[in-house]
């Protein structure tokens, strides 16, 4: 009895130390299971704010691009992933869009070619972090709201934003040592000046807080240069249209502000008849034709310009260059264009002036020829208006088609 129980015993021992060895094993594969789902997710993926992504040891330049979801940005975005940097958008997303994100990771999949992250530059912590967790090698500062007419009526909005922001940057890329910057500033920073075409050397006196919060910033930029040996570039863009020739960014506005909009967003509003026509503002001016001259830059060409002025980058220089055509439009021609551009008969009423506007600007480009070889291809606005056209036809609701 004693013994049987002694077996029974023994064999439930037998039992046991299998049962518990099973467990073991299980508990065993748990864990391998769980450390190789850490690290499949924790390498670079094309949506995290959290990985190091370091392009040195890849030896490819890592571009930060500020603002890379919206309409400039995105298209610099594409145009860097073309030419083989690895980069990394950096967006609020409240001008930009995700769609725009996502094409360009629908083109560029492979890890480590695309990283976005969801981020506020006004957020010192956040700005600290990107650059803490990501080695750059160069930032392209596009971030930034854009429009002359809000400008006027929400100035503090501007002058923060475009400040404050860019001092973020800088600081943090100083504290990280990254090296080049290529700033994105603007024809509005000359305000109106008495002589055309406008140059680089042309005096600085803008008349809308935006033109003028872009001086600061730029201002802000050059001083803090003179400290360091950063490499900056200043481009300062004149009227930016158009779109990518393959049909896959577009200028996409927020619905939201389509009363603030620039030309070109409301000329194909109207030709779609979102809105019932284009309202044409001041035709008082003393222009050809008493309307507003602007230089349109297509942006093929003025994402050019970014990659000619990242490579001729040099420790220790600042470079500040005028982008557009040196030929100027006016609002009626251009409104032509878009007419001829969309093939729509847009209705047009003419309205009082907009505050914050001046009667004409167009640029010398010659410096920037001389200096980085680079000058504008695309110099027919209904040429690029109808680019851009073929984008908004193929897409009524913007990204969300
Ligand atoms: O609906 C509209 C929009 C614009 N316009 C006129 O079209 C002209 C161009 O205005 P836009 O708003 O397109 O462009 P702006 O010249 O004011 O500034 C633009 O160019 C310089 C960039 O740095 C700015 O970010 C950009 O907004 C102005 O005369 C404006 O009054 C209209 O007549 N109707």
């Amino acid at each position: 009895m004693l013994l049987k129980d002694q077996s029974s015993s023994a064999g439930m021992d037998y039992i046991e130390m299998k049962r518990r060895g099973n467990f073991t094993r299980r508990i065993l594969f748990v864990c391998v299971v769980f450390a190789l789902l850490i690290f499949i997710f924790k390498r670079p993926s094309s949506i995290s704010g959290s990985t190091k992504f370091s392009m040195h040891e890849v030896g490819v330049t890592h571009v930060l691009v500020t603002g890379g979801a919206g309409y400039i940005g995105s298209h610099a975005v594409l145009r860097l992933l073309r030419d083989s940097y690895r980069v990394t958008i950096v967006d609020n997303l409240s001008r930009g869009n995700m769609g725009a994100v996502r094409v360009l990771q629908g083109l560029y999949p492979e890890p480590g070619r695309l990283q976005f992250i969801h981020a506020d530059l006004g957020d010192a912590a956040a700005v600290e972090k990107i650059f803490a967790e990501n080695a750059f090698d160069a930032v392209m500062h596009f971030a930034a709201v854009a429009y002359v007419g809000e400008s006027t009526s929400e100035p503090l909005r501007y002058y923060h934003n475009i400040t404050s922001n860019t001092l973020l940057v800088v600081k943090a890329m100083a504290a990280r040592g990254v090296k080049t910057l290529i700033y994105s500033s603007t024809c509005a920073t000359y305000g109106e000046p008495d002589t055309m075409p406008i140059t680089e050397t042309t005096p600085q006196v803008p008349i809308n807080p935006y033109g003028k919060a872009k001086k600061m910033a730029e201002d802000i930029i050059i001083d803090f240069s003179k400290t360091t040996d950063m490499a900056v570039m200043i481009l300062r863009y004149f009227n930016v249209i158009g779109s990518d020739p393959e049909g896959r960014l577009g200028e996409a506005p927020r619905p939201e502000l389509r009363e603030q909009g620039r030309i070109s967003g409301a000329c194909f509003d109207a030709a779609r008849g979102i809105i019932p026509g284009l309202k044409v503002r001041g035709t008082d001016y003393k222009t050809r034709d008493g309307t507003c001259v602007r230089d349109y830059i297509d942006v093929t060409d003025l994402i050019d310009a970014h990659v000619k002025a990242l490579a001729h980058s040099r420790p220790g220089k600042v470079g500040i260059y005028n982008v557009g055509t040196g030929k100027g439009s006016s609002v009626k021609e251009f409104v032509e264009a878009c007419k001829k551009a969309t093939g729509a008969s847009i209705k047009v009423d003419y309205l009082s002036r907009r505050p914050g506007d001046y009667a004409e600007v167009y640029s010398d480009p010659s410096k920037i020829l001389r200096e980085l070889n680079w000058s504008a291809k695309y110099t027919d606005l209904e040429q690029s208006l109808s680019v851009a056209w073929g984008w908004q036809k193929a897409h009524h609701n913007g990204y969300d088609d």
